[in-house]
């Protein structure tokens, strides 16, 4: 039985809002990172001073705080003092002109686990990039909960310290620092244990001070481990869910180990929750190019007729790191790369890049073609299936480490951190065309693409100009997700002179040369999206069981035989089997070969 309150948001539709927040010529409006460190590093020197940190100013620039002893926690209605410290609810009103128009609803913004990783690096700033650009709704309140110890105080200072020193996604620019002063007093701290429905009332009656009276919508972002989820969702559920607006839950992957875990944690959510108030976010879903994806398939007529058997040989989908766990070992070793990259973030991708037309593009029309994809595949098999292992390796007199010399590694793991797949959708578009994926950390470059190879030219007009390596004489087009985003179809054209040589260049869609804008990252717009109650780019469960079914036996069949991967060097292309893996279903990757 569901006990969280739903109401289903009448929010601008999708298509609007996008436009709304862009300029005539679709850029997004963002401005540059360096614009203006000095008057940024002065402003956090008197903030800091005001709010009785301690600050060390380094020489240029970044500042160092320690934090005041645990356990000061700011007592939220009598805190007092500078943009750092706790403001009380007073003079948060004040600042952010609260009115007493009782029909303007609230959000309150809720992330559990604040003090991690995730909620430092991806979603405080991308909810200050939100609020940067006016996406937030008027009447907003940001509320960090986890066990730790903190005051409002040194919540804001943490925010604070990441906007100057650490997170190139950050727009700054005009009034940037006005703005993270306005934004920073209107976030607050609240500690708690994540098992305790009396904490989370407490929060409860925090929030119910800020919402005013109003109509509140709460949304609660799940940052924290998928071991303590249940636990947090049961008491966010029973004590500090909405009582006149929705209320929703952001939850992190990894979405369960397999098939059953996966099941069973949806069963569980399902006890506090409604379908409608989930949303499994997948952040490579908010990712532009991502995004793109199905503009440029549907809104282009040139690429939808080729977009079959027809006329596609093979489609690669890659992944690579060039870094390794780095301090998330403890979680990689239970989960590995398949878990962690392919059954997910490459997965979704795939879903979106093979399906058929949807009927329009609400979120439901869009999810049930995806996972019409997904049901019609294959589950994998394991010969279809490589798998890799980073050892240590050293290069330029710097040793890199094997990835288990990360100390929360078991020695004898067999985790893999680099894996290859073939996967095959039985269906009368895509019948026979491998889907190729390849995901990995530790490797010479970072970057996701898809790349897409055309057949050969019917026909032997040209053949003796491209020699007798026909393959690459074909087109490709390759989605490159990121660094440095790109569309570029790789063409043949005559290279200009009185006789008849043959060349290869790229029609390219360079963003960078194209928008003078920043891209937003992509947990600004998902958050946004889950704010406005869409739900296009977020998993749905039926979508989830498919994607499990496709990669569970596999898994299982991988750890009961215990299969030995393939060492690969530290920084190095990944392990050769791939190649034979690609070469036996007549494949090359396209990210080996020289011009790319
Ligand atoms: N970090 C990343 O890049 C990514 C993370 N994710 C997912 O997002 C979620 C959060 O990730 P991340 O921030 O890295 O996680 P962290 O390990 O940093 O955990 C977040 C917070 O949860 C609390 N916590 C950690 N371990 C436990 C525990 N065993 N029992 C109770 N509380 C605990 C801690 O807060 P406190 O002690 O103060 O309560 C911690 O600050 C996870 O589900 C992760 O899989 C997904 C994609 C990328
Ligand atoms: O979900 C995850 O994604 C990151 C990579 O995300 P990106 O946006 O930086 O490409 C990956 O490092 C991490 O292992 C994984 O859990």
């Amino acid at each position: 039985m569901a006990t969280l309150s739903s109401s289903s948001a009448h929010c601008p539709s999708y298509a609007y809002h996008r436009l709304s927040s862009s300029s005539s010529n679709g850029q997004h409006q963002r401005v540059g990172f360096t614009s203006s460190l000095p008057q940024r590093a002065k402003i956090s020197l008197q903030c800091l001073k005001n709010s009785h940190q301690n600050v060390v100013l380094m020489q240029d620039g970044p500042v160092a705080t320690t934090a005041t002893p645990l356990g000061n926690e700011t007592p939220f209605k009598e805190s007092k003092g500078g943009l750092l410290s706790g403001t009380s609810l007073e003079e948060c009103k004040d600042a952010v002109g609260f009115d007493n128009n009782e029909n303007e609803p609230s959000v309150s913004i809720t992330v559990v686990g604040a003090s991690g990783d995730l909620a430092k690096k991806k979603i405080f700033p991308a909810l200050f990039a939100l609020y940067y650009e006016d996406c937030l709704p008027k009447h907003f309140t940001i509320y960090g909960y986890a066990r730790s110890k903190m005051t409002d105080a040194e919540l804001r200072t943490m925010m604070f310290v990441v906007y100057l020193d650490e997170v190139p996604m950050f727009i700054h620019g005009e009034n940037c620092d006005e703005k993270m002063e306005q934004f920073l007093k209107r976030c607050f701290y609240h500690s708690g244990q994540y098992d305790s429905e009396e904490n989370f009332a407490e929060l409860d009656r925090k929030l119910k001070k800020h919402e005013g009276g109003r109509v509140s919508n709460r949304l609660f972002y799940l940052s924290i481990p998928p071991n303590i989820f249940i636990d947090a969702v049961k008491c966010a559920s029973l004590s500090a869910s909405s009582g006149n607006g929705w209320t929703r839950v952001i939850v992190e992957k990894p979405f369960g180990r397999d098939s059953e875990s996966s099941a069973a944690l949806t069963k569980a959510l399902k006890n506090y929750l409604d379908e409608d108030q989930i949303f499994r976010i997948d952040h490579y879903l908010g990712k532009e190019l991502v995004e793109n994806l199905s503009v440029l398939r549907f809104s282009n007529l040139i690429f939808e007729p080729l977009w079959s058997r027809q006329y596609i040989r093979n489609v690669q989908l890659i992944f690579s790191e060039d870094f390794g766990t780095e301090g998330r070992g403890g979680y990689f070793d239970n989960y590995g790369i398949i878990r962690d990259i392919m059954q997910n973030h490459l997965l979704q991708i795939l879903a979106l890049f093979a399906m058929e037309t949807p009927v329009s593009l609400d979120a439901e029309d869009i999810r049930n073609e995806k996972v019409k994809v997904l049901r019609s595949m294959r589950p994998l098999q394991l010969e279809d299936m490589v798998v890799g292992q980073y050892k240590s390796h050293t290069k330029g007199g710097v040793t890199y480490p094997a990835y288990t010399d990360d100390k929360t590694v078991p020695k004898d793991s067999l985790t893999p951190t680099f894996a290859a797949a073939a996967l095959f959708i039985d269906n009368a578009r895509w019948d026979g065309v491998p889907f190729l994926m390849k995901a990995g950390k530790a490797l010479h470059s970072k970057r996701a693409e898809i790349r897409v190879q055309f057949r050969h030219v019917p026909g032997n007009l040209y053949n003796r100009n491209f020699g007798t390596d026909l393959d690459r004489a074909t087109n490709e087009l390759v989605i490159r997700v990121q660094p440095d985003e790109a569309i570029y179809l790789k063409i043949n054209n005559k290279i200009p002179g009185l006789g008849m040589r043959l060349d290869r260049s790229n029609l390219n869609l360079h963003y960078a040369a194209r928008y003078s804008k920043e891209i937003p990252d992509a947990y600004e717009r998902l958050l946004l999206d889950a704010i406005e109650g869409e739900r296009r780019l977020f998993i749905r469960s039926d979508e989830l069981n498919a994607a499990w079914a496709l990669f569970t036996p596999l898994l299982k069949e991988l750890e009961e035989k215990k299969i030995i991967p393939e060492y690969y060097p530290y920084g190095s292309r990944g392990p050769v089997g791939a190649h034979y893996l690609a070469a036996r279903y007549k494949v090359r990757w396209g990210d080996l070969n020289v011009e790319q």
